[in-house]
């Protein structure tokens, strides 16, 4: 980003403060990433150097960017008496009972923000007018579709949820931006700010920074454990479970989800739910059920109970597979990531080794799970506030669902669209009805074939300024809110670092100016109408829309580099993932299940196998299904060089 080579200026004087703080070894490690930093060459590099670069920079996020937020009030107890996901979370860190249970705070990957901004600094309706709202849709072409979308909803609803406040606060737009404004003022509940009774200091090995001391809480269980099926608690788990064969509900008329009385789907997590999501759920309840069955064949002794929570971590595990070599891999589709990915699930040696020897090695070597102890580096596992914030991405949702006829009557590769849907009708209780119209088949074929949204700005969608959102239990709310604005009021809000600030504290080169940013002139522009010559100013949000990509991501470089701290994590601090991944808590047939699946594809294929072999042309079930597969390269992947 603009910066000379020169022995004495080699550190950028912004990350001298921090650097000063590191070991000796740390300093020397992040010297290496910094020179790569100034020349932006990581991506470029040979697939070995570059996963060599991904490895020392999160080891220098494990050390410098995990803060835990509250106290550590848990109790000890008997690993071996819980030797399954409980329905809250609790039970999993191997000493502490309470650690990543429901409503534990939300940790930090660095201090609040310090900067002297006040809320509405700029206007946050004026940000989401003037940058965020959707000009016309961008699509992410073949890369990303609709399953890809809906995919990262579904993991949110198991990780992260903010408690809110019974405080109301109300946004209203300034007269000179109102009329782009659908809602000229709106309103919603705070965010819940709790006392933590602790101080926490930063960088965490140091001892010269004390945090605020308040924090906010999470209602989900922040563990990969897909409470988005099985629910957060005890009342949700009681909610989906059927007691019988250890299953979940789920309709037998057209093998969705059932509802209750008022229409609100039942499963594990309701809230904001479209019909996309709401197809995932079904399909994951329907593996879940699938599994039960197989262990059933093979386990007849097992009662309700057993078969339920041995069916949960397998499901759990499969999804969590799902997500790191197969959505990830889509996400940021080059060698380099694949090779990470795979390194993190199966370790550098890769799965044939891992199948036939087991974890025998080290995580490098034999991957994250598997390991003999969970990991956490010395800091409480939580998600964070910035892993909440980097993963806005509601940009992804299109305006309209194209609807697609999957019995056409000539078989082109591509199945032809019959009807466009609004989006605002795919959501909540009505979205639930359209689904139930639409049927699971063709909703999943139409998703498959229609590309999601670009992560960049002006791109924001508009049906989604004037949102009905739902209540925890997926009741309507009764006012509605413009999600842009709001999006940036809560960064704000939870003091989460501006952009600059936030490059800063990731070890980053920060910007210097607009240019450094983008290329896009139009952009530049913009920025500089909404937050003057002050690049302090922006908002992350802003930011991360704006930041040129690298080539093969959908998503930006500083968003990627929480990705790489926070999805390792949610691996290696795991217990299921760690020293209870074996036959004897997953079963035999159980491991074998989750070593054998191995993509989204595998899943619809066992589902639907007419559906993948019919309408799914593409490797994953991610990118759009008309698209041509993978090719195949023969120079093996660690040797690939540069592209
Ligand atoms: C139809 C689909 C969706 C609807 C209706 C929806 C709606 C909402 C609403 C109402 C909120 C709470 C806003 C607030 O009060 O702060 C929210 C939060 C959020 N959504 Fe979505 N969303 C959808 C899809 C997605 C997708 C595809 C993503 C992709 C990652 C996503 C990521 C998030 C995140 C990270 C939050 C913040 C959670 C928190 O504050 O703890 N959502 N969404």
């Amino acid at each position: 980003m603009g910066f000379s080579f020169s022995p004495k200026n080699f550190v950028h004087p912004q990350l001298k403060p921090l650097v000063a703080k590191m070991s000796f070894v740390d300093a020397f490690l992040f010297y290496i990433i910094h020179l790569m930093d100034k020349y932006e060459v990581w991506h470029r590099l040979p697939v070995l150097l570059g996963v060599a670069y991904l490895g020392i920079r999160r080891h220098l996020h494990q050390r410098y960017n995990l803060l835990h937020v509250g106290d550590i009030k848990g109790r000890k107890y008997d690993t071996d008496e819980y030797c399954y996901r409980t329905a809250d979370g609790k039970c999993n860190h191997p000493s502490d009972d309470r650690i990543g249970s429901q409503g534990t705070f939300f940790g930090r990957n660095m201090p609040p923000s310090n900067l002297p901004y006040e809320l509405l600094e700029p206007h946050p309706s004026v940000v989401a007018a003037k940058l965020l709202a959707r000009k016309e849709f961008i699509d992410n072409g073949k890369q990303f579709n609709l399953i890809a979308c809906s995919w990262i909803q579904f993991m949110i609803h198991d990780w992260i949820d903010h408690m809110e406040d019974t405080q109301q606060v109300e946004i209203r737009a300034p007269d000179n931006i109102a009329d782009a404004c659908p809602l000229k003022s709106f309103k919603f509940l705070k965010t819940k700010q709790v006392p933590t009774n602790t101080t926490t200091s930063w960088p965490s090995k140091g001892n010269n920074f004390l945090m605020d001391n308040t924090g906010s809480l999470n209602t989900r269980t922040p563990w990969w454990d897909g409470s988005v099926i099985y629910g957060n608690n005890k009342e949700g788990m009681e909610r989906i479970r059927s007691f019988k064969d250890g299953k979940l509900k789920i309709s037998d008329k057209d093998g969705l989800l059932e509802h209750d009385e008022k229409g609100i789907p039942i499963s594990g997590d309701v809230r904001n739910c479209w019909a996309g999501f709401s197809l995932l759920q079904a399909l994951f309840v329907k593996e879940h059920n699938t599994v039960c069955d197989m262990i059933m064949v093979h386990y007849p002794e097992f009662d309700d109970e057993k078969l339920y929570q041995h069916a949960r971590l397998v499901t759990s595990a499969v999804i969590a597979k799902i997500h790191t070599i197969d959505w990830t891999v889509e996400l940021l589709k080059t060698d380099t990531l694949v090779a990470g990915m795979r390194i993190n699930w199966y370790g550098f040696l890769g799965k044939r080794i891992k199948d036939m020897f087991g974890h025998f090695c080290g995580p490098i070597f034999s991957g994250l799970v598997g390991l003999r102890a969970p990991r956490d580096h010395g800091i409480p596992y939580s998600l964070t506030e910035e892993f909440v914030s980097v993963y806005r991405m509601h940009s992804l949702l299109p305006d309209k669902l194209q609807l697609r006829d999957i019995n056409p009557s000539s078989m082109d590769e591509c199945p032809p669209i019959t009807r466009e849907m609004a989006m605002r009708e795919m959501i909540g209780k009505e979205g639930e009805k359209r689904l139930a119209e639409i049927g699971k088949e063709k909703m999943m074929v139409s998703m498959g074939h229609q590309a999601s949204g670009a992560l960049t700005l002006w791109n924001y969608p508009s049906w989604m300024r004037n949102l009905v959102a739902h209540d925890i239990d997926g009741e309507d709310r009764p006012d509605p809110v413009d999600m842009a604005a709001l999006e940036i009021y809560r960064d704000r809000e939870r003091g989460v670092a501006r952009y600059n600030e936030f490059r800063r504290n990731l070890l980053m080169i920060p910007i210097s100016k607009w240019e450094d940013l983008t290329d896009d002139g139009e952009v530049i522009e913009a920025l500089r109408e909404v937050y003057e010559d002050d690049i302090e100013k922006l908002d992350l949000l802003v930011g991360l829309h704006a930041e040129k990509k690298i080539k093969g991501f959908a998503i930006s470089e500083t968003a990627f580099f929480i990705f790489l701290l926070i999805a390792s994590r949610r691996l290696e601090a795991d217990r299921f993932f760690t020293t209870n991944f074996n036959s004897r808590t997953y079963t035999e047939k159980g491991l074998e299940w989750v070593n054998k699946t191995e993509s989204l594809r595998d899943v619809i294929s066992r589902h639907y196998p007419e559906m993948t072999r019919k309408w799914m042309k593409s490797s994953s079930a991610f990118s759009v299904w008309d698209s041509s597969p993978t090719s195949t390269n023969f120079i093996p992947l660690y040797l690939r060089p540069a592209h």
